[in-house]
């Protein structure tokens, strides 16, 4: 029997995630080492490292991360300005890369990735747009197909936060997190953005960071005219809350949430509410990185979400913040055929 190759991962930026795919790929994902971490905090990895029982060398500097012979795939969870310069020079390295969404800050930057991975020859970066992977919106995407609600007519989605560290603003609302509705809509209907337009609700006293507007809604209209509405709302204070209703002709689609144990006790019927991603998409990551690795450990392209989905979210995503600089005007979007390179095999 031919022996399973395992795959050498180095991971650069041990924050939230980058901790919580360092223990998926550790300890979860089959066939893979995770040979080095980076982080710019000094002994911040190493404390992961630490507290998972693993071994593996520790850089404080990317370039020393991804120019390692003993890494073969690179994986950026690094905050979302890092992911620009990280990508580039793991691409000039020649290695497989897993950026976390967003791709980069803005559309030039995903233009310039694309550039560097189309050197290449073949696709080699994936982003981490997990959503794509989740069961439930796998299932959902495929009723649309299969024209169980009909054409459909509106998308109604809520994202929402418990809370966000104090110094986060609109313009990560919108990059960082409406970036998975923005994402996965227009692959749920199969059709393209024709425009946005992003505005205020009535806004919460938790905001308390003047940068912030929150809630907000955006809005957005796709080509064939189905409207889509996401309120995007930061520190709901209850708990980390995803809706998706797809309205069809016919009937609706509504995106389960992960079930919880009832408790019936002192005259109360209750179940919990998720308070963050990690728990609510874990299956989504797990199912996301087998795929990748699957594919990289035979030394194939990745198929998930690649570079020039970054750049359609980026693109929607700039419409978005300049729609909010100018009070909510509608911006106009169009976007060119999916390039060959990019075009699913
Ligand atoms: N797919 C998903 O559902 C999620 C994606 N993300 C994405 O993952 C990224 C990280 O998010 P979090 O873990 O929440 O942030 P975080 O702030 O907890 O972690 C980021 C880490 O990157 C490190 N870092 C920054 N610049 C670096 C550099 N040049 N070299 C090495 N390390 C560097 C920071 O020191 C920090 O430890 C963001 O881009 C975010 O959008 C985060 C959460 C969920
Ligand atoms: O990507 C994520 C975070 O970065 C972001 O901050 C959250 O709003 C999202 O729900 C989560 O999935």
């Amino acid at each position: 029997m031919a022996e399973t190759h395992v795959t050498k991962v180095g991971i650069v930026g041990i924050g939230f995630i980058g901790s919580d795919h360092l223990h998926r790929l550790s300890k979860v994902v089959a066939n893979v080492d995770v040979t080095a971490v980076c982080d710019i905090v000094p002994g911040k990895a190493q404390k992961q490292l630490d507290k998972l029982g693993l071994k593996a060398k520790d850089y404080s500097d990317y370039h020393d991360l991804v120019n390692d012979p003993d890494v073969e795939v690179v994986v950026c969870t690094a905050s979302n300005e890092a992911h620009y310069e990280i990508v580039m020079a793991a691409l000039a390295a020649g290695k497989f890369t897993f950026c976390e969404k967003p791709l980069a800050l803005d559309a030039q930057q995903c233009l310039d990735i694309i550039d560097s991975e189309k050197k290449l020859g073949r696709r080699m970066l994936q982003v981490g747009f997990m959503r794509h992977y989740a069961p439930e919106y796998v299932q959902m995407k495929k009723m649309i197909d299969d024209g169980v609600i009909g054409n459909p007519l509106m998308i109604d989605e809520r994202h929402y936060n418990q809370t966000q560290p104090e110094e986060y603003d609109t313009s990560r609302s919108i990059i960082e997190t409406a970036i998975h509705e923005i994402d996965l809509d227009h692959w749920l209907i199969n059709d393209d953005y024709k425009n946005i337009r992003v505005f205020a609700a009535k806004q919460t006293r938790h905001a308390q960071n003047k940068d912030i507007m929150d809630p907000m809604i955006v809005m957005m209209e796709t080509k064939t005219g189905i409207n889509i509405s996401i309120e995007v709302f930061v520190r709901c204070q209850y708990g980390y809350d995803i809706k998706c209703d797809v309205i069809g002709e016919e009937g609706v689609l509504e995106l389960p949430t992960v079930p919880q144990v009832a408790t019936r006790l002192n005259a109360q019927y209750s179940t919990a509410i998720l308070t963050d991603w990690k728990a609510r998409f874990e299956s989504a990551y797990d199912i996301e990185f087998r795929d990748f690795i699957n594919h990289v450990s035979k030394n194939e392209s990745p198929v998930g979400p690649s570079s020039w989905d970054g750049y359609i979210a980026a693109v929607t995503a700039d419409a978005a913040l300049k729609s909010i600089d100018q009070k909510g005007e509608t911006q106009n979007l169009d976007f060119p055929e999916t390039p060959a390179f990019y075009a699913a095999k």
